[in-house]
């Protein structure tokens, strides 16, 4: 028996358009972004409603300190980009940074790649001058392209078709790495015994040595590896273009309700969670666990605010927080807000994201982020729930599985002299490969001496 939603929630889903939507591009053509928008509506979901609820269960563990989330992937995924190669060494590296989150903590992790539909950017500035010559910024593949053209950065709507495909893609690919073979613990454990051995920092090889231990106890009790070599895996991006989550948003025929199909979870980003705005009332409407990323700047009283207005009813796993604070603010700034949030009775789970609070420019001119900082965050964020008794739920990362130098420091210690190296980001700093390992084991560690 099919369910429909009644005439109050189809409205529902449309009431953003009256609404002030910040970081919304020019689109030129307003027939060419009708047409694209009715195209996305006739295709299907790139993902299901039951997997969703199935990460709601989750992320709902993760906020009750009985799992850990991993979030991680590309600042800004590229067409270009969206390669088997890079595809695969970006879920390797999650798989990797999992297994020894999974040691550390004792607990399952999460999986959830900022991947298959991370293509549009909030910007701080609508436009960028080179030499003297301004053009709109470069707002995410789905908008328009990095090449600083006037051609290259006009607003393209064929653009948000391009990128359901080119999500679409992924995450076959994403479905077929996590579930068939590629990601049996055995061969993820031989990666990383091969991180270990080539990496300039021994700390790592104690764990790792603990962790092969454990395996082969496993193995002599007759632990059924080949059962565990499927693993879930999650898609989430910024729910940032309306005009791309609308399309994209469908009812449920089991329930009703409505969910936006494009990812499993969506979050609102520090530039667009207005409460009187378009992000967070369309965010408020669809079923799918969600989050909010919260900056210093947000005021504990305008949280509450945000839990009553999309998690009414406080239901486990529907709200993650993001706090993006800084290494250097994140004890100071994240307290008062945890207090405020725990007094009112609100679960909701809490991941640390600590690069978007770690961003300045380098002497040489790139935008980068000091491992050591990230490192730093990721224990105040630590420190602050403990201190408090909440649960430090997991951390979002932007990484990558290449060799790449955007972040400054690690074991390889990248230097700003490194960085024009391969600087190949479109928007953001990510950890590379190794940057992530040593992260991961460093969070384990944290979360060991818990
Ligand atoms: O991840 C996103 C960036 O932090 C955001 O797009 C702002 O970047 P900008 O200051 O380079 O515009
Ligand atoms: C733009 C981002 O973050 P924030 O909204 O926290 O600045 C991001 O996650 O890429
Ligand atoms: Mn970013």
């Amino acid at each position: 028996m099919s369910i429909d939603a009644t005439p109050e929630v189809l409205a529902g889903l449309d009431a953003w358009r009256d609404l002030p939507a910040a970081q919304q591009p020019q689109w030129p053509d307003a027939d060419a972004l009708g047409q694209a928008v009715r195209t996305l509506s006739t295709y299907p979901p790139l993902v299901f409603a039951g997997e969703c609820d199935i990460l709601r269960t989750r992320l709902a563990a993760a906020a009750r300190g009985q799992a850990f989330v991993l979030q991680g992937g590309d600042c800004a995924e590229t067409f270009a980009h969206a390669t088997a190669d890079n595809i695969r060494d970006r879920i390797k590296t999650i798989l990797q940074m999992s297994a020894v989150l999974t040691y550390g903590a004792s607990l399952p992790v999460v999986k959830v790649g900022r991947m298959a539909g991370q293509y549009a950017k909030p910007r701080s500035s609508g436009d960028e001058t080179r030499e003297g010559v301004t053009l709109p910024a470069y707002r995410g593949d789905m908008v328009n392209d990095f090449a600083f053209t006037p051609e290259a950065r006009t607003p393209d709507p064929d653009r948000l078709v391009r990128a359901y495909h080119a999500s679409s893609a992924t995450l076959n690919l994403v479905r077929a790495f996590t579930q068939g073979g590629f990601a049996d613990l055995r061969r993820v454990h031989d990666w990383n015994r091969g991180f270990v051995a080539n990496s300039a920092n021994a700390r790592y090889e104690k764990l790792a040595k603990d962790i092969d231990k454990a395996m082969k106890f496993m193995e002599a009790c007759g632990a059924d590896f080949e059962a565990m070599h499927r693993v879930e895996f999650f898609a989430a991006h910024e729910a940032l273009l309306l005009d791309y989550e609308r399309p994209l948003t469908r009812i449920d025929s089991r329930t009703g309700l409505p969910y936006d199909v494009s990812g499993h979870f969506l979050w609102v980003g520090e530039r667009t969670r207005d409460i009187d705005g378009a992000h967070i009332d369309f965010i408020s409407r669809v079923r799918n666990p969600i989050g909010i990323k919260l900056s210093p700047k947000a005021d504990p009283d305008y949280v509450l605010r945000l839990i009553d207005r999309v998690d009414p009813e406080r239901e486990p796993g529907r709200l993650t927080f993001i706090t993006r604070m800084g290494a250097g603010t994140v004890r100071d700034a994240l307290p008062a807000i945890v207090e405020k949030v725990t007094a009112s009775g609100a679960v909701p789970t809490w991941i640390c994201d600590p690069m978007h609070g770690n961003t300045f420019e380098s002497s040489t001119g790139y935008k980068t982020r000091r491992f050591d900082d990230v490192v730093e965050e990721v224990r105040g964020f630590f420190e602050v729930h403990q201190g408090l008794g909440t649960v430090p739920g997991g951390i979002h990362i932007e990484l990558t599985g290449n060799d790449v130098t955007e972040c400054l420091g690690g074991a390889e210690e990248i230097l700003d002299a490194d960085l024009e190296k391969r600087y190949e980001t479109v928007c953001d700093p990510r950890l590379n490969h190794q940057q992530s390992l040593e992260l991961a084991f460093l969070v384990a560690e944290m979360l060991s001496q818990r």
